[in-house]
């Protein structure tokens, strides 16, 4: 067994060929390369990366209430891969579409839940799908009071968006992800990492 520092220097890639097999929304590429392996052999290799930028993500939560804001919406591709209505609750979330990650997960929280927020608190970032999808997901947490939900909320109706916003405990979305309600990643990675910490101490 290694350290997980053994392979820590920069592996050596050399791209051989890249070519793009889908732009109509994002990018899909399939791209050939070369990997040097740990016994300094070279490998061929040829992977597809669907490129659709980075995003953000945020917990709204009040620690007096025990509570947490989240949003209820139509997933086209959880409705393809068995979701029996294709309806996922989630953290409030967004592309960045060039902003950067603080500024976009305002304006999605503001679009999405009508909450406007004080000061978000980065948490950490991740990957979340790195088989595949380039994309790496900045997380969030914010403390709201109820006379900060200046709008509806609801998304941008002609981007195809009807978003639901939910009050929930967080004890009642923590027993929906054990139930199997809630199975969105981030959305779960918060709410784990809200109880680890206790709502009052995630500030
Ligand atoms: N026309 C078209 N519109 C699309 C397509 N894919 C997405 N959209 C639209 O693009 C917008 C994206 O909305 P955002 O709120 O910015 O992003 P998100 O979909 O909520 O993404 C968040 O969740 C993802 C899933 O967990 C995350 O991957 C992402 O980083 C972010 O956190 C939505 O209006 C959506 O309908 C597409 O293929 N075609
Ligand atoms: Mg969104």
């Amino acid at each position: 067994m290694n350290t997980p520092l053994s392979h820590a220097a920069a592996p050596a890639v050399r791209v051989l060929q890249s070519e793009v097999l889908s732009d109509d929304w994002y990018t899909l590429k399939k791209t050939t390369f070369e990997y040097q392996r740990r016994d300094g052999s070279w490998q061929r290799l040829s992977r597809e990366t669907y490129d659709r930028g980075n995003g953000a993500v945020l917990l709204l939560f009040n620690a007096d209430r025990g509570t947490v804001i989240l949003t209820r919406q139509f997933r086209f591709p959880a409705f393809v891969n068995g979701s029996a209505d294709g309806m996922l609750i989630e953290a409030c979330a967004g592309l960045l579409d060039g902003d950067d990650p603080e500024a976009c997960i305002r304006r999605e929280v503001q679009e999405e839940t009508g909450f406007q927020i004080q000061s978000p608190r980065k948490l950490f970032e991740a990957y979340m799908s790195p088989g595949s999808v380039t994309e790496k997901l900045h997380f969030f947490v914010a403390e709201y009071q109820a006379h900060q939900q200046t709008g509806e909320g609801g998304g941008m109706a002609h981007e195809g968006e009807d978003i639901e916003v939910l009050e929930l405990s967080l004890a009642e979305a923590l027993a929906m992800v054990h139930s199997g309600a809630i199975q969105d990643g981030k959305t779960i990675m918060l709410l784990q990492h809200a109880a680890l910490t206790g709502l009052a101490q995630l500030l």
